[in-house]
């Protein structure tokens, strides 16, 4: 699904009401009565319960006047609070004021300090609150007072359902500068917003319901930039159905180059990640001596040992058995639990220039590409996956401006590197080129365990062997990977979720993607 920043939002608005001649009101009216919808899905039977809506002065505003009228209709108990003074209202909100006033319904007006008491009572004789108050025509942070009536309405543990975006937060970017509503579902109209599908923004939007108002699709060809929301729907269209004809030379070939004495389970994690990814075959790299016990742990991998340093990571001398292993190769994996010795840094630089397809960089391969002071050449079509700090590492900044601004970070690393970036973490994200960016929803707090990075990089790994695009690899790889800690999560919660539970759940994630042949998940 398309991710638009407010002003394409904007752009579209206008066309569908210039060029279309769709008039705003209508846009607003469909934008109200999906907001009721959601309403009734929250609350069930809506007579005789009651709402109260926060109307800010703007067009979100006018939504929430629109959802005022219909709630109405419904038999609900409706108190409308006016945070603008009624003479800022204008356009399509000032016609839906103009109609709420000749039905003699009385709206409040609670736009000053002293309204606040106002503001106390409502939210104690309510059921429900409609956060009406700022939409995409937000920037930097709430007034004061404003923030106190968001304030009290977190604190009132009544549902809150959000027009558009959550008050408070931008729509261009997920930044929140101060007060901003803890919605309990945002119901967003017609498109997700980019502030809404990165965090921080994401986690203030609760459950995020996209709302047709009728914007005519064709007008999608307008917006150059490529952002999408991933689904199950898309990724299942990526991943080919295997043929009956079809063997193990079919799905391809992973080179997993990981491991070191202290970190053999990264080797054993990224293999079974690119095993359960579907790769035909996987060959794992790893030092001399752990090769009996990773032959032991995956069965179904080939396994190599190549020379090791004393301190058990791949020595330089390893050069020409991992060149060999490259052979055939139709994707590789490099970096998990390698380590940080300075001698294996010198043969990660050299196995770079040896790799001749699509290549996942992660780990430590990423602290050496850091490290190494020049730019390096990447094979092509490379992956790196980054969590924040490594992304720190690879973009010289700090792994607190990289959390603070995720979307501006990967796009660095992505101007930096000339590669597919995956930035890790809450709402994996990926940044695939100019203005093209893919938003993960899998994934949750359970997942932030050793070996769950390693996972998902042989994962993305046998992705790439298959056949796909290192863009739409990356992207199904995240998706793949999120969605089977969130089975894990509904089976054992988040506390004893481990690396091996995101292995086995692919399992199941394989299974919802083989039944839905395409259709939707
Ligand atoms: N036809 C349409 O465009 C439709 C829009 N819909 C809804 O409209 C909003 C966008 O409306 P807009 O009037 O552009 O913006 P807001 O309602 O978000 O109003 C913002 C309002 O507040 C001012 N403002 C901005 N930042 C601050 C700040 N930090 N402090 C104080 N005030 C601020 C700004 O100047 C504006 O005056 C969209 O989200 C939809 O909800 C309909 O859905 C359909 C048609
Ligand atoms: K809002």
């Amino acid at each position: 699904m398309l991710v638009l920043k407010p002003e394409e939002m904007r752009q579209l608005d206008q066309l569908a009401i210039k060029k279309l001649g769709i008039p705003g009101a209508v846009l607003m009216e469909n934008a109200g009565v999906q907001v009721v919808q959601a309403v009734e899905k929250l609350l069930g039977e809506l007579r005789g319960k009651r709402a109260t809506i926060l109307v800010g002065k703007g067009n979100n505003g006018g939504d929430g006047l629109v959802v005022a009228r219909h709630l109405l209709n419904r038999g609900m108990e409706v108190k409308t609070l006016l945070l603008a003074a009624p003479e800022e209202i204008r356009g399509d909100a000032r016609l839906n004021l103009e109609i709420l006033h000749n039905l003699g319904y009385k709206v409040h007006y609670a736009g000053q300090p002293s309204s606040l008491n106002t503001v106390k009572v409502a939210l104690l004789y309510t059921d429900i609150i409609i956060d009406a108050i700022y939409g995409t025509g937000f920037q930097g942070s709430v007034p004061e007072y404003v923030g106190q009536v968001i304030n009290l309405v977190n604190d009132s543990g009544k549902p809150i359902v959000a027009v558009d975006i959550p008050s408070g937060v931008e729509g261009a970017s997920g930044h929140v500068h101060g007060p901003a509503i803890k919605a309990t579902a945002t119901v967003t109209m017609a498109y997700p917003k980019v502030g809404l599908v990165v965090e921080p923004g994401a986690s203030f939007c609760g459950q995020l319901l996209v709302a047709d108002i009728s914007i005519p699709t064709v007008l999608e060809k307008e917006v150059i930039a490529r952002r999408q929301l991933l689904q199950g729907e898309l990724v299942a269209s990526w991943l080919p159905r295997r043929a009956a004809e079809g063997h193990k030379g079919t799905y391809g070939k992973v080179v997993v180059v990981a491991g070191s004495r202290n970190m053999s389970g990264a080797a054993v994690l990224a293999t079974l990640g690119a095993l359960h990814g579907g790769a035909g075959l996987v060959e794992v790299i790893v030092p001399r001596s752990l090769q009996d016990r990773v032959a032991v742990a995956v069965p179904a991998a080939l396994t190599r040992g190549a020379e090791e340093t004393p301190s058990g990571t791949l020595a330089e001398a390893a050069l020409e058995e991992i060149t060999a292993g490259l052979a055939g190769a139709q994707a590789v994996v490099i970096g998990p639990g390698l380590g940080q010795e300075e001698e294996t840094g010198r043969l990660f630089r050299q196995v770079l220039e040896r790799i001749g397809c699509p290549t996942v960089i992660d780990a430590d391969g990423l602290n050496y590409l850091a490290a190494a002071g020049e730019k390096l050449q990447l094979p092509p079509g490379t992956i790196l996956t980054p969590h924040p700090g490594e992304m720190a590492r690879l973009t010289g900044l700090t792994t607190a401006e990289v959390q603070k601004d995720r979307l501006a970070a990967v796009e660095r690393a992505w101007r930096n590197w000339q590669a597919v970036i995956v930035l890790k973490g809450a709402r994996t994200l990926i940044a695939a080129g100019e203005n093209c960016y893919y938003f993960n929803p899998t994934g949750n707090p359970g997942m932030a365990t050793g070996g769950s990075g390693d996972v998902l990089a042989g994962l993305i790994g046998a992705l790439l062997a298959q056949g796909l695009s290192p863009e739409q690899a990356a992207a199904a790889g995240a998706w793949l990977h999120g969605r089977a800690g969130d089975l894990a999560r509904e089976e054992m919660g988040e506390l004893a979720l481990t690396a091996l539970d995101v292995v086995n759940y692919l399992r199941k994630v394989s299974r919802e993607i083989w039944q839905l042949g395409g259709s939707k998940l």
